[in-house]
């Protein structure tokens, strides 16, 4: 495994505008096209929120196993809430590892007959009762993740020579905004070491924030790259949307999560960004120099793309969490 780093920008040059704004643009569009990853240092998230996340966050997971279990996500249809180590599953295998997912906090839609199934998604949180600050601080977090993200899509829209709201129809009625809380636990002597198997995430964006224990690795060049922790940045890379939407200009990339070593834990938040739920994948127009490095979005033949996001939302989201699959999407699984 290799230590190379993965390229660092600063989204403060951005808004700086001029040559700073310029610079960044070009890095940009390199990072996203040739390697899919990179660090963000300058986006203007306060370090006492982030250091209040990792908090509530550790303080979730210390919480005995039966207040854990009553907000488990197999109680809701909207796949929010906690899920026991080994409890989801990449490429079919389980994931050592807890986690804590939330998403756009909204009221449960009544479904009618013949509507579109993703409708389902939508719906409220769940929120342990022994901590009643957390919803807040997460929901804070997610709040100014999406913000962060929205910069950022719109930053690759001019990379891309794009209008910089060409996305924003997408977005509009509130983005696909899921959030997971992650703590890894250090493997046993003989236990499998997928934290998180390779895979690619499907939204937009992905802004994943570590602690201090390493553990992400991304695949560059048939190398598992480590992606170090650097304090004060977040790791970002392009999900499946943004690879369809440029016809695979830009870049999804394969990464996955090694358990740390026994007795030591390591703790991440991961932000998902896709577009609103009933929105189509957005097919941008790139001008003939950009357009002719753009083969087509390497896509997996077992695992096809929808061009309706809540179509491919709902798909990932059963596929990783057969539990509740089976308790409320029994009906459904031979549609998707
Ligand atoms: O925990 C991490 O560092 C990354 C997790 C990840 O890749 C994911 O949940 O999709
Ligand atoms: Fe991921």
């Amino acid at each position: 495994m290799s230590q190379t780093r993965l390229p660092l920008l600063d989204l403060s040059q951005f808004h700086a505008g001029g040559q700073a704004r310029q610079q960044f643009l070009q890095q940009l569009r390199h990072a996203a096209r040739e390697v899919g990853f990179f660090y963000l240092a300058g986006h203007g998230i306060s370090p006492q929120l982030e250091q209040d996340v990792l908090s509530v966050s550790r303080q979730f997971f210390a919480l005995p196993q039966q207040q854990k279990d009553q907000v488990a996500m197999v109680n809701s249809p909207h796949f929010r809430g906690y899920t026991r180590v080994g409890g989801e599953l990449t490429l079919g295998k389980p994931d050592w590892r807890e986690q804590f997912d939330v998403m756009r906090e909204a009221p449960t839609v009544k479904l009618h007959y013949g509507e579109q199934p993703w409708l389902r998604l939508q719906g409220p949180n769940q929120w342990p009762d022994a901590l009643p600050a957390m919803r807040d601080t997460i929901l804070a977090w997610q709040d100014q993740l999406t913000d962060v993200s929205t910069t950022l899509l719109h930053a690759f829209a001019i990379a891309l020579e794009q209008e910089e709201h060409v996305f924003d129809h997408t977005i509009r009625n509130g983005p696909f905004q899921h959030l997971k809380l992650i703590r890894y636990p250090g493997r046993q002597p003989g236990e499998s070491d997928q934290g998180v198997g390779a895979h690619k995430d499907a939204g937009y964006l992905t802004l994943v924030l570590q602690g201090d224990e390493p553990g992400l690795e991304v695949l560059l060049d048939g190398e598992w790259v480590l992606a170090t922790p650097i304090p004060g940045t977040f790791v970002v890379n392009i999900g499946e949307l943004l690879e369809l939407a440029s016809n695979g200009y830009l870049k999804a990339t394969l990464h996955r999560v090694v358990s740390p070593a026994p007795g030591i834990a390591r703790l991440s938040t991961a932000f998902f960004m896709a577009a609103q739920l009933d929105a189509d994948v957005p097919l941008l127009k790139l001008p003939p120099h950009l357009a002719a490095e753009a083969k087509g979005p390497a896509s997996d033949p077992a695992n096809p793309l929808f061009y309706q996001v809540g179509r491919n939302v709902l798909k990932g989201r059963l596929r990783s969490h057969v539990d509740v699959a089976d308790a409320h999407y029994g009906d459904l699984e031979a549609v998707l």
